[in-house]
C-alpha cells in the first residue's frame, strides 16, 4: 500500500532540505513521488529534486486544501495509478495549515486506497519565537498538529536558546517526538525512524529529559519522580505549583488533562482546545460559544473581524494564507553579477524594505554565464552557483510588500 507522508513548516524552514536528505539516505530505494504546493506561482524547488530522479508534481495554482481540493485527490490517484509508487510525500506550502492538509487527505485516503503514515513540522529552531508572535495562526498549527517535529538550524543556538524554543514548542503540543540535533549530525535513515517510531522516542524522552513530565505539587509524577512544590527538582528546574514552568507547560495543582493541554475550570470542547468564551484561542482561532459548522469548526457567520478581514461562513477557521501573505513570482531575463544580487539580498535579508518579507528564492543567469541560485530568509541569504533554469525566476513572499520596490531592488522591468 502507498503510504503518505506531510512534510510541513513555515516558509524557508528547512522542509525541501529534510526532504532531499531523507529521500537520499531514509529510503533510497523506494519509489517516491513528492507532491508540492507552493504559494509562489512559480515551483522554484521542483529542479534540485527532479536531479535526485525524484518524480515531482507541482501544485501551485491554489492551495491543496481549498481550490485545488479535488484536483488534489486526482493527482493522488494519478500518481498512485502512473507510478506506483511505495512512497508519496506531500510537501504543504509553508503557510498551509497542517490540520487543513490533514483533513485534505483523510478525505481522499479511502477513495485512492492509500495510507496516511506520517505528518512532521519542520521548524526553524532560530525563529520559533518571531513566527510564534507574529504569524501564529499559520505557525502554530503547524506545529500543533505535527506528530514529529524537526527543529532546522539548531547549531546556531546556544543550549539555553534552544531550551526555550523547545519549550515553546512543547507548550503547543508536549506529545511530539522534537528532533534537535543538528542535520548534519544525524543522518535521513535516524529522522525516518524518530518520524516512524513515536512511541519508543517518547518513552526515550521520558527516561531523559524533564520536559514532558507533569509536576503536581503532592504527587508522584508520572516520570516516576516525586516533585515537592518548594524543592528544585532533579532536572534542574524549580516547579512551583501555581506557575507557567519554564519548560512551557503549565503546572497546575488542580489538574492537567490527558491531552496534554491545560484546560482552563469551566469547559472544553471536543475538538480537546479550551476556549474562553469569548476569546482569540491562542490557536489562533476565534471560538464563540454558540455555534459548531458541521466541518466541525466554529465560524462566525458574517461579520468583518477586527484584523479587517471578512470571513465567510463556508470556510475554515481563521484567515486564508492569501489574506495574510502576499507572493510576487516573476520571470526576468536580467542578467546579474552577483555581487548586485548579494547587495539586493542583504537589503532585503536586513528588513530594509517595505512590509515584511518572509522569504526570496530564485534562479537567475549571471554574467559570467553561470546561473545563481538564492535562497532568503529574514536575517539570512545564500547564493549558490547551479544547474540552469529554463528561464530566469524570482519569488518573493510576505506580507504588505511594496512590488515596485522590490522589482526596483531586483532590477526586473516592467
Ligand atoms: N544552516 C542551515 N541552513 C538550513 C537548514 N535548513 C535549511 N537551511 C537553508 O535554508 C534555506 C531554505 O531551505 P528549504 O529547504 O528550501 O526550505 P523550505 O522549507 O523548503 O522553504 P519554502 O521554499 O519556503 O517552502 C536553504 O538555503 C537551506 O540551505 C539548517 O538546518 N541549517
Amino acid at each position: 500500500m502507498t503510504q503518505i507522508d506531510i512534510i510541513s513548516g513555515f516558509l524557508g524552514a528547512g522542509k525541501t532540505t529534510l526532504i532531499k536528505k531523507l529521500l537520499q539516505e531514509g529510503f533510497p530505494k523506494e519509489k517516491t513521488v513528492l507532491i508540492e504546493n507552493e504559494f509562489g506561482e512559480i515551483g522554484i524547488d521542483g529542479g534540485f529534486l527532479k536531479e535526485a530522479g525524484v518524480e515531482i508534481k507541482e501544485m501551485n495554482s491554489g492551495c491543496i486544501c481549498c481550490s485545488l481540493v479535488g484536483d488534489f485527490a486526482e493527482a493522488l490517484k494519478k500518481c498512485a495509478e502512473q507510478f506506483q509508487p511505495d512512497r508519496i510525500i506531500i510537501e504543504p506550502s509553508g503557510v498551509g495549515k497542517l490540520s487543513d492538509v490533514i483533513g485534505a487527505v483523510q478525505g481522499v485516503q479511502a477513495e485512492t486506497g492509500m495510507e496516511l503514515h506520517s505528518f512532521t513540522t519542520v521548524a526553524d529552531a532560530t525563529k520559533c519565537k518571531l513566527y510564534m508572535k507574529n504569524f501564529g495562526e499559520f505557525f502554530n498549527n503547524q506545529i500543533e498538529h505535527a506528530n514529529t517535529i524537526v527543529l532546522s538550524r539548531t547549531q546556531k543556538l546556544s543550549e539555553e536558546k534552544l531550551a526555550e524554543c523547545l519549550a515553546l514548542i512543547r507548550e503547543k503540543n508536549p506529545k511530539a517526538v522534537v528532533i534537535t540535533t543538528p542535520w548534519d549530525a544525524v543522518s535521513g535513515a535516524q529522522i525516518l525512524e524518530a518520524m516512524e517510531q513515536k512511541e519508543l522516542m517518547e518513552q526515550l524522552m521520558k527516561e531523559d529529559d524533564c520536559l514532558p513530565h507533569h509536576h503536581d505539587h503532592d504527587e508522584e509524577c508520572e516520570c516516576g519522580h516525586h516533585h515537592d512544590h518548594n524543592e528544585e527538582c532533579e532536572c534542574g528546574h524549580h516547579h512551583d505549583h501555581d506557575e507557567e514552568c519554564e519548560c512551557g507547560h503549565h503546572h497546575d495543582h488542580d489538574e492537567e488533562c490527558e491531552c496534554g493541554h491545560h484546560h482552563d475550570h469551566d469547559e472544553e470542547c471536543e475538538c480537546g482546545h479550551h476556549h474562553d468564551q469569548d476569546e482569540e484561542c491562542e490557536c489562533g482561532h476565534h471560538h464563540d460559544h454558540d455555534e459548531e459548522c458541521e466541518c466541525g469548526h466554529h465560524h462566525d457567520h458574517d461579520e468583518e473581524c477586527e484584523c479587517g478581514h471578512h470571513h465567510h461562513h463556508h470556510h475554515h477557521h481563521g484567515h486564508d494564507a492569501d489574506e495574510v501573505f502576499t507572493s510576487w513570482s516573476v520571470q526576468t531575463a536580467h542578467v546579474y553579477t552577483e555581487d548586485e544580487l548579494r547587495q539586493t539580498l542583504n537589503q532585503i535579508a536586513e528588513g530594509s524594505v517595505t512590509g515584511t518579507v518572509l522569504r526570496a528564492k530564485g534562479i537567475v543567469p549571471c554574467t559570467d554565464g553561470t546561473w545563481l541560485h538564492f535562497d532568503l530568509v529574514p536575517g539570512e541569504c545564500e547564493i549558490r552557483r547551479g544547474a540552469a533554469a529554463v528561464a530566469g525566476m524570482l519569488c518573493v513572499i510576505g506580507s504588505q510588500l511594496d512590488e515596485t520596490q522590490l522589482a526596483g531592488l531586483f532590477h526586473v522591468k516592467g
